[in-house]
């Protein structure tokens, strides 16, 4: 704390990076707080973050040690309501990069908030399985009104400054080198009665009346359970504010605090904050980020091939401001992939996350070739052509001799190992898998995959590229399908064996559904493709045959023309507007797939509960997880969390594949796959990894694997 000559105290939030409110903090800030109201030179308090973050919130770390508090709501209520809210000197907040979650609720008990436009308020805690519980929940309806704070709140929206200032949530807009300057000049202008004196917990001139605000209520309900039926903490959310329209909002704080210190306990808070921690953690290399090795600037990128993939990693790049370079073997395939980026950026347009300006700028960036006479001066080059090695070698050996000797060669292969690819090539240092997903500019996760040669610097030039265009990075070796597809892949094979041992397709697909996947497995294979998903399963029959269940299922519809959603017949039928039903016809295709196994209608399988299939589903998830762990093709288990929430749609509330078997324990896990492998073949044995922790009782997350790549 500083007080300076006006007599306006400036307490700065200090504690890098993020100047979170770990209990230190709040300790310190009570302290000068108390310090400045006692004083007689204080006349008014300006509240300001180190390092131009003014806070990104409560410590998320300290949600696991909190002190034992017999008045949890101390803080508050009797420190931020009744000691700086209801103080005699007023209070102003000068806001600049970061004010979420606890930050910003602080923020709004001051009695004015003066910010940057470019900083960023908003109400994250949602996301972390919690509810504002510093009287976030009271305060934000009264400064921004009932609707927008929902959606801030309901869908962790933050807002730029100056929509907050529109809004009402900030006072003032000035730039950076104002910022405080402006906040004193306006909490001396409080206090002289030049501007008004607002308690944000007694305002209720923003809020709508009851009858309406019961509306808005019910509908935000109604919202909630339609996004994830299976959380609590959303409702818990709507219920606390409602609480505080109709009654006392500062009998109302107390339970707010109660019911966010209950949540934190939850499996559920408890998941999400793993996965926070996790996605941070999966870009932290041993050995390669702690090189100090500084990250080369990437402008400009060639991509090869115009297809689906190309195209799509194409707008990612521009869409973040990298120069690309498209080339295509001739002028209608690209054409094709140029119509393709233009596609993917009107898209982006028509749902308002771009202006038409933009899309002009945007697409500015691109180019189309026919040889590789752009590619001299290209910073990566990336390769997304069909799963050919003879096709893949020729391009390698040709970049070898366009491009100059820095510039990285990534392929977007999903199974052919790396060293295949660069075999002809005397530069396997700069060769690395950058393995996009599918749609490349809207699937959030990057899989890198390196060699033993590929060198630490490729790898934190790729980190930094994922960072830059928004991807979350996870470094792995290399194998047929990686870590994510060697995950999917038994999540499909056992979708097809359940059927074929007599379980009912749309049973399945509800059943997962219900447990927090965005679709089951049969309404996903028919999004993507009958043709893709034969492929891909070939490729990892032949690389892992002992541990396949092949079922015929897709194979046979296949050859009755039923190829997924595009030609509107997979497993479901579909109408013109994309809408899914079940088909009965489908019966026929499952009794010959059945014939074909060799397999009968099993009466055990036919008694099993919703539980149990989901644990079928994805236990032989965790089997492979733990195998890609044993081999040293994954770092470690939170990044195979991240890859299954962000590559599969695996519920992020419930961690991750890894977490979520390590909340049902080794031993179990291990069992059941131990008892099924008996009754349904080798599909289900369990891997030594897993056995090996059952048996000693440790959590799949005990220890790292070596990395073997
Ligand atoms: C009582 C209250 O109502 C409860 C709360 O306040 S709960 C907390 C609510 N706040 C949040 O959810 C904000 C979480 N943080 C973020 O969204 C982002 O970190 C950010 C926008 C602030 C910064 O993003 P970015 O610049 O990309 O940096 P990012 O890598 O995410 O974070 C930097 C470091 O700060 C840490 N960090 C960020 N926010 C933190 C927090 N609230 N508590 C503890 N650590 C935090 C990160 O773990 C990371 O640590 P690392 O370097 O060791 O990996």
């Amino acid at each position: 704390m500083e007080v300076r000559d006006d007599g306006v105290a400036v307490i700065t939030i200090s504690n890098p990076p993020v100047n979170a409110l770990s209990f230190d903090v709040l300790a310190s800030l009570q302290r000068d707080y108390k310090e400045a109201l006692r004083r007689n030179d204080v006349k008014a308090i300006v509240l300001t973050g180190a390092k131009g973050r003014f806070s990104a919130g409560f410590d998320i770390n300290g949600f696991q040690n909190k002190p034992k508090n017999d008045k949890p709501w101390s803080l508050s209520v009797d420190f931020l309501t009744d000691i700086v809210e209801d103080a005699r000197k007023p209070s102003v907040a000068a806001i600049d990069g970061v004010a979420l979650g606890g930050g910003l609720e602080v923020a709004m008990v001051c009695h004015a908030r003066v910010s940057t436009p470019s900083a960023q308020l908003g109400l994250p805690e949602l996301t972390l399985g919690v509810i504002p519980g510093m009287g976030g929940t009271q305060r934000l309806p009264r400064l921004v009104g009932l609707p927008k704070a929902l959606e801030m709140m309901l869908m962790s929206k933050s807002i730029k400054g100056v929509e907050a200032q529109k809004l009402g949530l900030v006072d003032v807009i000035v730039p950076a080198n104002e910022l405080v300057s402006t906040a004193c000049s306006c909490a001396l202008e409080i206090l002289e009665q030049k501007r008004p004196w607002f308690k944000s917990l007694h305002r209720t001139d923003r809020l709508p009346d009851l009858g309406e605000a019961k509306k808005i209520l019910k509908f935000a309900r109604v919202q909630a359970q339609k996004q994830a039926a299976n959380l609590q903490h959303p409702l818990v959310c709507i219920d606390i504010i409602e609480e505080g329209i109709l009654s006392d909002p500062r009998a109302v704080l107390m339970k707010e605090v109660l019911s966010g210190n209950m949540l934190q306990q939850s499996q559920t808070s408890k998941s999400l904050r793993h996965v926070f921690f996790a996605q941070r953690a999966t870009s932290k290399i041993p050995n390669i980020t702690n090189l100090s090795l500084t990250p080369r600037r990437i402008l400009k990128a060639a991509i090869i091939g115009g297809g689906l993939m190309g195209s799509g990693i194409a707008t990612a790049l521009i869409m973040s401001d990298i120069m690309v370079v498209l080339k295509e073997v001739n002028g209608k395939f690209l054409d094709a992939g140029i119509n393709r980026v233009k596609a993917n950026l009107q898209n982006f347009v028509k749902k308002g996350r771009m202006t038409k300006e933009d899309y002009e700028k945007k697409l500015s960036l691109l180019s189309g070739v026919l040889d590789y006479e752009q590619f001299r001066d290209a910073d990566v080059v990336i390769e997304a052509v069909i799963e050919d090695i003879l096709l893949k070698q020729q391009i390698f050996s040709d970049l070898e001799r366009h491009c100059n000797s820095n510039c990285i060669f990534a392929t977007n292969t999903s199974t052919i190992d790396l060293k295949l690819i660069g075999q002809q090539t005397a530069c396997q240092d700069r060769i690395v898998g950058a393995h996009f997903f599918s749609p490349a500019h809207v699937m959030p996760l990057l899989e890198i995959v390196r060699t033993h040669q590929t060198s630490a610097q490729v790898i934190v030039d790729l980190l930094d590229v994922a960072k830059k265009i928004r991807k979350t990075p996870i470094v792995v070796g290399s194998c047929t399908g990686f870590a994510v597809n060697r995950m999917f892949f038994p999540y499909v094979q056992v979708a097809g064996l359940l059927v074929d041992y007599g379980l009912d397709i749309y049973h399945i697909d509800r059943v997962i559904t219900q447990f927090g996947m965005p679709m089951g497995p049969f309404r996903l294979a028919d999004l993507a493709g009958f043709g893709v998903a034969v492929a891909t399963t070939k490729q990892y029959y032949q690389s892992y045959p002992e541990r396949c269940y092949k079922s015929r299922l897709t194979e046979i519809m296949l050859e009755d023309n039923r190829t997924g959603e595009s030609s509107r017949r997979g497993f479901y039928l579909y109408d013109d507007k994309r809408k899914a039903s079940p088909d009965p016809d489908i019966k026929k295709y499952v009794e010959k797939s059945r014939i074909m196994a060799g397999v009968a209608q099993d009466p055990k399988l036919m008694k099993i509960t919703d539980n149990d299939i989901v644990e079928m589903a994805f236990f032989p998830v965790v089997n492979e997880a733990c195998r890609v762990l044993d081999e040293g093709i994954a770092l470690k288990t939170s990044d195979l969390d991240v890859a299954s929430i962000m590559g599969m749609g695996f519920p992020s509330y419930r961690g991750g594949v890894m977490f979520w078997a390590d909340s049902l324990g080794s031993e179990y896990v291990y069992k059941r796959l131990d008892a099924w492998s008996k009754d349904y073949g080798e599909f289900f044995r369990p891997c030594e990894y897993l056995a090996w922790r059952a048996r000693r009782g440790a959590s799949l997350a005990a220890t790292v694997a070596k990395p073997r790549l």
